[in-house]
């Protein structure tokens, strides 16, 4: 055994020759060659990841789903609302009933959000809060230009899909129930095993015949791969895994894939050190960012991400979620935290379906803060959760504070 003096002399030592290395690596970092060297770098990488979309299956001239939500403003951020899935599927609370999960997905779209994952097609063993599905898309009430997804993991989740849709046909008055599915695979296998029961080469096997027949059923198709930073099993995961999971996917047909730090607990010197090496060959346009807040850093991660040219952003109103392989972890990074951050920052973000005349439903170029705040607050109090959302908390408290003044001001002036 090393003796303690010993061991804390060693430890002095270590820590100075990391400050010297660090001090010599910021230096060589910003000696002018080295600059140079790396916007050359920088610029090969832009050209390789343009050379894959021209080349590659995912061509625009290929692929009429080739294009994922990004509006041309390169400015605007697009938000995925995963809430009524991502969040809903891990609720200890008892089963949610399809009456709560309708009406979520219906007060989401009507605070402008346009694209929002519904629910699931996977097996009810496995995940007892998403059986309700199919209801739940019978049950909504469509707004056309809203893409209501759903997760299917395998073959026999794409035919209880189509089953339902035939029995339910859209009609120039009825939209379909959805138009877009997603398929989900992961960097490790030993995530894949505990999530689909195989591994990540044998997920992969199972995915490319279901998007291959949803695209012919004319369903757009996004993919996700799980556990981009870090795996609950393995620890650190290799980028280079990740970028290959993912130009996979995208080469099946994927129109977009969402990179997910499934744990939440990526920092964002990680989270950069990822999208460099997945951008090294796949354009940002086709890729999502999808962060969980478990270590609080959700709202960085996505900040991090914004400026790589990441222009969706997959997140959950009041932070709804968890993990089921990861103890102690919370649930995506909050939709409302995600715009507040993003307000005045020069991007929009935007939720702008052009939507239909009803009242009920009227047409926003971007998604309402304050009525996100709302249904934060309203989803939290049904299922008796606590809201991890610290823009609808302050939210609260001010407009607790305004009432309050605004009472006194009444009482005042009655004097
Ligand atoms: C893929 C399976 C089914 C394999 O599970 P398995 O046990 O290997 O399946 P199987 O093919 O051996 O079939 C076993 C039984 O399941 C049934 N079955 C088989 N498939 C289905 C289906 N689609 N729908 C309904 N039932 C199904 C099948 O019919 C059979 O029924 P039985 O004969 O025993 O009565 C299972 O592992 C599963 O459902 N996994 C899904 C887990 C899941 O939904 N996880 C959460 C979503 S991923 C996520 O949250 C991450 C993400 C996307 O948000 C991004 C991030 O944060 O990183």
């Amino acid at each position: 055994m090393i003796p303690y003096p010993v061991l804390s002399t060693t430890a002095l030592v270590v820590v100075h020759v990391k400050s010297v290395l660090r001090a010599l690596r910021h230096r060589l970092l910003h000696h002018p060659v080295r600059m140079l060297s790396r916007r050359l770098a920088s610029h090969l990488k832009r050209v390789s990841a343009r050379s894959f979309a021209s080349t590659s299956s995912i061509s625009a001239s290929h692929n009429h789903w080739s294009t994922n939500h990004s509006e041309p403003s390169s400015q605007t951020v697009n938000l995925v609302e995963v809430g009524p899935r991502d969040g809903l599927q891990n609720e200890k609370s008892g089963i949610i009933s399809v009456e709560t999960k309708v009406e979520l997905i219906e007060r989401l779209v009507r605070a402008g959000v346009t694209n929002v994952e519904a629910g699931s097609f996977v097996s009810p063993k496995w995940v007892p809060q998403m059986a309700g599905t199919s209801e739940v898309l019978k049950s909504l009430y469509h707004v056309p230009s809203v893409h209501y997804a759903v997760l299917v993991p395998n073959a026999k989740g794409l035919s209880d899909l189509l089953s339902l849709l035939a029995s339910n046909p859209s009609s120039p008055s009825s939209p379909p129930l959805t138009d877009e599915i997603s398929v989900f695979t992961a960097a490790t296998s030993s995530f894949t095993r505990a999530n689909l029961n195989c591994t990540v080469a044998e997920s992969l096997q199972k995915i490319a015949p279901v998007v291959r027949e949803a695209r012919d059923r004319g369903l757009r198709v996004r993919g996700y791969v799980s556990v981009v930073v870090y795996c609950p099993f393995e620890g650190r995961v290799e980028s280079r895994k990740v970028r290959d999971v993912a130009k996979e996917l995208l080469e099946m047909g994927c129109y977009e894939v969402s990179l997910g730090d499934t744990v939440g607990q990526a920092r964002p010197h990680e989270v950069a050190e990822m999208l460099e090496e997945v951008l090294t060959e796949l354009p940002a346009e086709k890729l999502a960012g999808h962060f969980h807040d478990t270590y609080g850093t959700g709202v960085a991660n996505v900040l991090t991400a914004v400026p790589y040219g990441i222009r969706t952003i997959d997140a959950s109103v009041g932070g709804l979620g968890g993990c089921p392989y990861s103890p102690g972890a919370t649930g995506n990074v909050a939709t409302e935290d995600v715009i507040y951050a993003l307000q005045e920052s020069g991007y929009r973000v935007a939720g702008s379906w052009t939507g239909d005349s009803s009242s009920d439903f009227s047409g926003r170029g971007t998604v309402d803060l304050e009525q996100l705040v709302d249904i934060g607050w309203w989803i939290s109090e049904k299922l008796g959760r606590q809201n991890a959302s610290r823009v609808g908390r302050a939210v609260k408290a001010r407009r607790e504070r305004e009432e309050k003044q605004r009472e006194k001001e009444k009482e005042k002036s009655k004097l």
